[in-house]
């Protein structure tokens, strides 16, 4: 099976300043859930962007499946109080969908029947649903979250990442998040990557959530996130498909 994205010596510089990542090596399956965490300003949406090819290394180099075909939900969408935007319109701005369609992805979100409410009528919740439901439109191998559950609370939160579950389970594709400290997504993931300018460590939630390095960035009341939202892997630790499970972080930083 061949990876969705690859990077490789991966580095990124905003003109002449200092590189703000530095020789990340990434990879991303299909089917993976893999989130990207790290405090602010380590790096994330940079990384986010090089996969996504918006913004070109300096070094190293990223590849991508020929056609991937990405569907990408934003941190927040600012809309206009006073827009008379219905969701079913919305949702048909980038793409042809007829009435089954929107109906069909609305409650394949969750939010049945919001066809005909104003977008800026929506709680946060039924925003990002909305949003999930523009991005699956596309049928996508890879869902791109960035920070989408910003403003939510934690049953709020927990509840969105279960979502995102099972329509990676429906759909088959990968998905690849951020999030910018500890959040129930973390325990949902297959595969976390601890960012701070270089990969500090990485593998599954339980190995980075112990290791040094995420520790002294996020210090060790985290653990509760995990009671909160337990993932259970529908597959065996030595699931061929995510070669990662095993590793270990690396201490040498
Ligand atoms: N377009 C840009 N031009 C110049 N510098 C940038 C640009 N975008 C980001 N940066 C800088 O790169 C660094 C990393 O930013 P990035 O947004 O990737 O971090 P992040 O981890 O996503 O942060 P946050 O958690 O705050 O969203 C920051 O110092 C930021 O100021």
């Amino acid at each position: 099976m061949s990876t969705l994205i690859e990077a490789r010596g991966l580095s990124v510089a905003y003109g002449p300043a200092a590189p703000v990542l530095t020789h990340v090596d990434f990879t991303l399956n299909p089917g993976e859930i893999v989130t990207i965490v790290g405090p602010n300003g380590s790096g994330k949406s940079t990384l986010l962007r090089a996969l996504l090819g918006m913004v070109p290394a300096s070094e190293g180099h990223v590849r991508r499946a020929p056609g991937l075909r990405v569907g990408y939900v934003p941190q927040k969408l600012h809309l206009d109080a006073n827009l008379p935007l219905s969701v079913e319109r919305f949702l048909r701005l980038t793409r042809k969908l007829d009435r089954d369609a929107v109906a069909h992805l609305l409650s394949r979100v969750g939010a049945p029947g919001l066809e005909a409410r104003a977008m800026a009528t929506l709680s946060g919740g039924q925003m990002q649903r909305v949003m999930l439901a523009r991005a699956l439109a596309g049928d996508p191998q890879l869902l791109v979250l960035d920070e989408p559950t910003q403003g939510l609370d934690q049953p709020g939160t927990a509840a969105f990442y279960r979502l995102i579950e099972t329509v990676r389970q429906e759909l088959g594709c990968a998905v690849l998040s951020v999030s910018h400290d500890l959040h129930v997504v973390m325990s949902a993931s297959d595969r976390v990557v601890c960012l701070n300018g270089h990969v500090c460590c990485e593998g599954t939630p339980s190995v980075v959530s112990n290791a040094p390095e995420y520790r002294a960035l996020f210090g060790l009341g985290t653990q509760g996130a995990f009671a909160l939202y337990q993932h259970h892997h529908d597959h065996g630790a030595d699931h061929p498909d995510h070669p990662h499970d095993h590793e270990t972080c690396d201490h040498d930083h």
